[in-house]
């Protein structure tokens, strides 16, 4: 079962995937997890970083053309899913193609049903043959919330905020097409996390519908 987690810069992603892994393994699911952008493993998400902290000239500019490189990361890693969909019960996303949809469209003053979100999912799921998951997961918590975040992570990390980071309008714009995109089950079925929801209730239901998928066979 492929899981997609989304949400803001700074929502809590990695440490909820992080407490539902612990969680799923503990009741005796086989886990997986894969972070995009794959920094450090993949050019086009490094020549997309590098392009968000000011460098290559006038990449981040374009909409359409940082959208192109996390799409070809992923696309990078398309054999890696399949092999981890055909090794583990679940699979956790910490960002997957919804992330393309809802900073473009957020950059682009679109709604989840805007021209360059169905451009995302053509080029994704279309013609880039990516697999589509099973649940979305949305960690919906609020924009000041996950920009203070954002902020303490950069003081205690020593990790400097991005372009999209640093753009509380972006980051609003971006939490408002998430919402739209999980109201409209957008390429499969949505859940939606608060700040205050037990990773471990998140878990049970996550294991309810993978014990299903596995027990169909
Ligand atoms: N439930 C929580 N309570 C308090 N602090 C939290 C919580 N979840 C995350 N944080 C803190 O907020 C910061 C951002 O969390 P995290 O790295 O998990 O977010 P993220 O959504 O993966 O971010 P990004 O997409 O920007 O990489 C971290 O410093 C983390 O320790
Ligand atoms: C995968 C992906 C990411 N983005 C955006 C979201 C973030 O603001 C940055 C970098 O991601 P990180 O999780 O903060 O490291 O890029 C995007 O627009 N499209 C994507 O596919």
């Amino acid at each position: 079962m492929l899981v997609a987690v989304e949400g803001l810069d700074g929502s809590g992603k990695r440490t909820l995937t992080a407490a539902v892994v612990e969680r799923l393994r503990a009741d005796g699911l086989r886990v997986a997890t894969l972070a995009f952008p794959r920094y450090g493993e993949s050019v086009h998400a490094d020549l997309a970083a590098e392009a968000l902290h000011g460098r290559h000239g006038d990449l981040a500019g374009s909409v359409h053309a940082m959208a192109v490189l996390f799409a070809l990361d992923r696309a990078g890693a398309r054999d890696r899913l399949a092999e981890l969909a055909a090794t583990y019960d679940v699979v956790l996303l910490d960002r997957y193609v919804a992330s393309n949809a809802a900073y473009s469209a957020a950059r682009l003053h679109q709604d989840g049903a805007g021209e360059v979100v169905g451009w995302v999912a053509e080029l994704e799921f279309g013609r880039l043959q990516l697999p589509r998951p099973d649940v979305h997961l949305l960690l919906a918590v609020p924009v000041e919330l996950a920009g203070e975040r954002a902020r303490g992570r950069e003081r205690r990390e020593a990790r400097t905020l991005d372009a999209y980071e640093r753009d509380t309008g972006l980051q609003a714009r971006t939490d408002a097409v998430y919402r739209n995109l999980a109201a409209r089950n957008w390429y499969g079925t949505w859940w939606t996390a608060g700040p205050g929801d037990d990773p471990a209730a998140l878990a049970a239901r996550l294991g309810g519908v993978a014990s299903r998928t596995i027990d169909r066979g």
